[in-house]
């Protein structure tokens, strides 16, 4: 099989090029700037969404069983102050993708898989979250996935091209980029242990409640998706049950052997935020058979001990 990853070279792109490596794929990597070198056993290819033509030469050239789309924008607090360049990255490059695959020859061969968002239900759904629940997304980058599962799956029936969504709920790991909380978290206590800053962590709302999954089990429902999944439809991905942020904290906390002063920090806060929300993976877990198998104790613990480990590069 040959899978084709957009955003190869992101957080989750990366641990999805070793999955689909370990079980047997050949595996090529859609980047915007492509670097001379990524990772073994990946092919790179320059993918550039602003011109039609040249995406559906790479598809043409690669011809790929499938499509992972994963490149784009992916935070929730960077939306805000960048609505345009968050449409942009996510929907406008996505409706390039599929343009692109509906004018090639590969149209009715090739499967998508579209990456969206627990972000897409917003306020109102009805916990836990199933795909069929009301979708009221209330910030940037939750209309902006919305809006890409609209029309990845009005390519489906349009078109009758074979496109998957999923919503993707939390997802961390070793390597997530700072900016997220676990990172934000992690970065800091290491920070304090090295003894780099004061024993003060700064924090946002610790209040929230979030449904998070390793990102290894993450790409592993990707690839499962691929091979098992139905097409037109969507999957949720997530754990099943929420932890608040202030347990996360605890956790990571008490990895560290120094005493820590906590701040909450207002500026860290989101204009608007869910309180509360986990989703339902029933729908997954019947059709491929996955379910996550990395606590979030073990995260937390891998995501620690990146930063201690890059902290002394
Ligand atoms: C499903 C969804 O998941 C992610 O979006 P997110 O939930 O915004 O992720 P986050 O890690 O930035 O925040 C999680 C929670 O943690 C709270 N929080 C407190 N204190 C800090 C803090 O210091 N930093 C951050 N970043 N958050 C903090 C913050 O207010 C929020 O309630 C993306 O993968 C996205 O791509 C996606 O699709």
């Amino acid at each position: 099989m040959k899978a084709l990853i957009t955003g190869v070279s992101g957080f989750v792109g990366r641990y999805l090029a070793q999955n689909l490596l370990d079980n047997g794929y050949e595996v090529w990597g859609g980047s915007r700037n492509c670097p001379p070198s990524f990772m073994d056993g990946v092919k790179l290819v320059e993918l550039n969404f602003t011109s039609q033509e040249s995406v559906m030469e790479v598809l043409e050239d690669v011809m790929p069983d499938v499509v992972f789309h994963l490149s784009g924008q992916s935070s929730v607090r960077y939306s805000w102050d960048h609505i345009e360049e968050t449409f942009e990255s996510n929907l406008m490059d996505s409706i390039a993708l599929l343009e692109a695959i509906k004018n090639s020859s590969l149209k009715d061969k090739i499967r998508v898989i579209s990456i969206g968002s627990s972000e897409e239900y917003g306020l109102g759904a009805e916990l836990p979250i199933k795909e069929d629940a009301v979708t009221n997304p209330i910030n940037p980058y939750g209309l902006s996935k919305l809006s890409i599962g609209k029309i990845a799956l009005l390519y489906h029936t349009l078109h009758g091209m074979d496109i998957i969504h999923v919503r993707a709920f939390n997802h961390i790991g070793p390597g997530q980029m700072l900016g997220f909380v676990t990172s934000d978290f992690a970065k800091q206590v290491v920070d304090i242990e090295n003894g780099d800053v004061e024993p003060t962590i700064y924090v946002g709302d610790l209040s929230s409640k979030r449904d998070f999954t390793d990102v290894r089990d993450i790409v592993e429902a990707y690839r499962l998706l691929y091979e098992k999944g139905i097409a037109g439809q969507i999957y949720n991905i997530c754990s099943g049950v929420c932890i608040s942020i202030e347990d996360i904290l605890g956790i990571l906390l008490s990895f560290s052997s120094k005493p820590i002063k906590v701040i909450i920090d207002e500026n860290k806060f989101r204009p608007n935020n869910v309180k509360e929300y986990y989703g339902s993976n029933e729908k997954l877990r019947t059709a491929t058979g996955w379910e996550p198998s990395i606590s979030i104790k073990q995260s937390l613990f891998d995501i620690y001990h990146y930063w201690k480990q890059s902290s002394h590069k």
